[in-house]
Order: C-alpha cells, then structure tokens, then sequence
C-alpha cells in the first residue's frame, strides 16, 4: 500500500509535496524583516479606501435627517458671515437637523458652534492636509478622512440639503458636485441654497448669462440654486423641499 503523502492544511486548502510551504501563514504576517513597500502600492490605497467608507457609513448611518453646510475655511470669528453660520446651526438644530460640515475653522466652525450650543447633533467631517488645523471644538461627531472623494459621499448621502455660505475653491468644489448630482439625477430632492445674495451675485450671474445663454446648461438648471440672505430662509426653503430620507435614499 502506498504512503498517504504528508498533507498541509492551509486554511480551507490542502497543499501536498512540493506545495507545501516552509512557513505558516501567520509567521509570514508577523514577520518584520519584509519589506514594507506594498503600503504604497494602489491595491492597498483599495483597502483604505474601503475603510474609510466603511468607518464613515458606520458612524453616520443612525444619523438621522441631516444637512451639510459649507463656506469658507478662511472666515473670521466676528464676521457677519461667521455669525450667519451659528444663527444657521442653530435653526437647523431647532427644526430637527443634525449639523454636517468639514470640521474645519470658518464657516464649518460657525455652523458647528451653533449646533453644539443648541445642544443638536455637531458633526465634522475632517480631512487630511497638508496644513492641517484638526476639527475645531464644536464638533461632537467626527470622522476623518484621507480622500476627499470619500468624504464628499458622506457629505451627500446623510444629507437632506445644502446650505453654502460664502468661500473660495473647496467652497465651490463641494457646490458643484452638488449641483451636477441634481443634474444628472443622481440624487433628487436635493435642496441647495447659497446664503449671502451679494455675494453669489456674480456666480449666478455668469450662470444665467454665460453658462445659460451660451447653451451650457438647460433652463430647468437655472432654479436648482436657490439664494437668500436669512438663516431661517435657509431653513425653510430645506424644510420645505428636501426628502428627508436621508440615508435611507436609494442606491
Ligand atoms: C485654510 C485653512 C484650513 C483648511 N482646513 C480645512 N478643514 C476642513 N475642510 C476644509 C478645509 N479647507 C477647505 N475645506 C473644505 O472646503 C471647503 C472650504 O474651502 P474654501 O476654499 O475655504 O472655500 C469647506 O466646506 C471644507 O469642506 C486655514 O485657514
């Protein structure tokens, strides 16, 4: 009779001969003598991308209805704009909202501060930079985040609108992925309004008279920003048209 040939069990595998490895599984994991340059490589970048939506879907996903509010990093505690932002956290929290921002200073932390004194839901979602300031201390939910593709899906998908004070390019970038999802009908009832007529006066108006005109946009894309100056308008205006599903909005 011939000799049943010795068998390696490697986890639900069996591995004879010459296929039998000379270390184990877990030597090879614990070992720190390999060189660690894979951590660079894209099919691990996969992996902690994948983290991060799974640690921010995890954390935001019993949020709630929600609304992101963006502006300007650069702000300054005393503007009129500053306090604009902490009236508007503040009525977003009265009317049942929980406060989403980027964590950051500015009008993140003005929206921030009036949700927290509120005593509402102060979420931040923080972003790695190069110059980076931390979540400012009115956020009391935060989750960070290395991609900003990443934590752009989080700002839409556990929101029921955008408020958008006055900023710069970070401020823009977040307005018009917003206004292309609205668009192309990735989301639906999808309220964005722009806080400060003054300001967003020259956008719109390249919008109407460059954009519009030149045949860039249909003019059904004309109303899906709405502007005003109060807070409480804000408020109304994603009262009135959001969905309030919130996370629960279809794939
Ligand atoms: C510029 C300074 C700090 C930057 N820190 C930020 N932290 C979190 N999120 C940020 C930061 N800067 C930009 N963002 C995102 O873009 C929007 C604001 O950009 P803008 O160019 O200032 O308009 C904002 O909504 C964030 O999501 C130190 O002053």
């Amino acid at each position: 009779m011939t000799k049943e040939p010795e068998a390696y069990q490697k986890g639900a595998t069996t591995l004879r001969r010459g296929h039998v490895p000379s270390t184990t599984t877990d030597q090879r994991l614990l070992d720190q003598s390999q060189d660690s340059g894979w951590v660079h490589t894209d099919p691990w970048r996969v992996m902690r991308i994948q983290a991060e939506f799974v640690e921010g879907f995890g954390t935001l996903a019993e949020l709630g209805p929600a609304v992101s509010v963006f502006g300007s990093a650069r702000l300054k505690p005393g503007s009129d704009f500053y306090a604009k932002g902490v009236e508007l956290g503040r009525l977003l929290t009265d009317a049942g909202y929980a406060v989403i921002t980027g964590g950051g200073p500015g009008a993140m932390e003005a929206a921030n501060k009036g949700a927290y004194e509120a005593g509402g839901t102060s979420v931040g979602l923080g972003i790695e930079l190069p110059f980076e300031s931390g979540l400012n201390p009115y956020v009391d939910l935060g989750v960070n985040f290395r991609y900003f593709f990443a934590r752009k899906t989080m700002f839409v998908k556990y929101a029921q609108g955008y408020v958008v004070l006055p900023g710069g390019f970070g401020t823009l970038d977040e307005l018009f992925e917003a206004v292309t999802l609205a668009q192309t009908q990735k989301i639906t009832s999808f309220p964005i309004v722009l806080l400060g007529t003054k300001f967003w006066a020259p956008l719109l108006g390249f919008i109407h008279d460059t954009l519009y005109t030149e045949g860039m946009i249909a003019e059904k894309d004309l109303h899906r920003l709405r502007v005003v100056d109060e807070p409480a308008e804000a408020v109304a205006i994603i009262a009135s048209d959001g969905d309030n599903l919130g996370a629960s909005r279809p794939e």
